[in-house]
């Protein structure tokens, strides 16, 4: 069941220039997070650095009882090996068949007999779609699939977190919906913590437990997902919504004037769109991690923003769901029986517009 991260504090420059600085966040065991972002606010870094590809100048990064930042390079080979790794581009050995590239950590780091690597590897493809591909070499597959190939290899080490980058680039919308479900169904099978950096706005909205934003080197707010797609806070409204409207500018942040100008006129970033249902898996299977809305903000103490978790509808789903859970509504989309009846206010019900995502209490 994946493990906890804990990042405190955590700052990174190059040189002169401060990628982000003070970011603190828990990527709760098992659960789906994604972080955003517009383009150059350092998602990637932060990736990196979690993985322990680059160091950042000051912060701790838990894993455990260990800090990543600070731990001898024995310590980091060997911690380094709770992660799996989509990078964007699926970074495949061009001239290795998929075979061999999905093959490679496993011949790298483990003593398994050619057998066990390939008993490993069918299985991995298997859970990707990729059965049958064994012999293509990257150059002769699509950008789909070479994704999906990536998180084969990424899979292979049985990772207790996986770290994907951009998974839609290069995709168009319908093969994205595709990695995404693919992304959830892995999730429910394997249990590991994952996070996806993207800055693509459907799959925030409707994949992960959590939502990360970074803007202007900081970490504007983490949390889970309803508190996100219901904040009022401006920079989360406007790229929630796609909005010009609103902090984020050409170059990534409007200077003063122009903010000034737009709070003349009135425009506002408006009122996001429903909240969606989160994604299922395929095969209707529950997703382990998944908690009642809000549950992990107060697990630790966190008070959510004010208008956090109301809906479009006015519906406030923190104070909803317990009193839906008790009437016997133990997931949603089936409120039945005189003794289960479903709870004054408002109802649930999967894929209702404005709904609450399909939980598990
Ligand atoms: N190794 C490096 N050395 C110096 N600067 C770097 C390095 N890696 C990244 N940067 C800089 O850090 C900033 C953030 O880059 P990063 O790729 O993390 O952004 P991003 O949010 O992932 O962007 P995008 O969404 O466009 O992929 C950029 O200005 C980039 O040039």
């Amino acid at each position: 069941m994946g493990v906890e991260i804990r990042v405190e504090g955590l700052t990174k420059s190059f040189g002169s220039q401060v990628i982000w600085q003070d970011v603190s966040l828990t990527l709760p065991a098992g659960e789906v997070s994604v972080l955003l972002g517009p383009s150059g606010t350092g998602k990637s870094v932060f990736l990196k650095s979690l993985v322990g590809l680059l160091k950042p100048e000051r912060g701790n990064i838990w894993i455990g009882d260990r800090n990543l930042p600070y731990l001898p390079e024995g310590q980091l080979y060997e911690t380094r090996k709770l992660f799996g790794v989509l990078f964007q581009d699926g970074a495949l050995f061009g001239s290795m068949n998929l075979f061999d590239n999905i093959a490679f950590p496993l011949r790298e780091h483990t003593k398994k007999s050619e057998s066990e690597i390939k008993r490993i590897v069918m299985e991995k493809m298997e859970m990707v779609g990729l059965l049958g591909a064994e012999k293509k070499l990257p150059g002769e597959i699509s950008g789909g699939m070479k994704k999906r190939a990536g998180l084969a290899r990424a899979l292979v080490l049985d990772p207790e977190i996986l770290l994907v980058d951009e998974p839609d680039s290069g995709l168009d919308p319908v093969r994205t919906a595709y990695l995404n479900q693919l992304i959830i169904d892995l999730n429910a099978q394997i249990d590991a913590t994952f996070l996806i950096v993207t800055h693509d706005i459907n799959t925030a909205r409707t994949v992960p437990d959590n939502i990360g934003l970074l803007f202007r080197r900081e970490l504007v707010m983490f949390g889970p997902r309803e508190m996100l797609l219901s904040s009022e806070e401006p920079v989360v409204r406007q790229f929630l919504n796609a909005r010009k409207q609103g902090p984020i500018g050409m170059s990534e942040e409007k200077d003063v004037s122009e903010l000034e100008a737009e709070a003349k006129a009135g425009i506002d970033p408006g009122r996001l769109p429903p909240i969606p249902p989160q994604l299922l898996t395929s095969d209707g299977r529950i997703r382990k991690a998944q908690s009642p809305p809000g549950a992990w903000l107060r697990a630790h103490g966190i008070q959510p923003p004010p208008g956090s978790f109301i809906d479009e509808l006015g519906r406030n789903w923190l104070e909803e769901w317990p009193r839906y859970v008790a009437a016997g509504n133990n997931h949603v989309g089936a409120p039945a029986g005189p003794s289960q009846s479903p709870p004054p206010g408002p109802q649930f019900s999967q894929g209702s517009k404005g709904g609450p995502p399909p939980r598990r209490h």
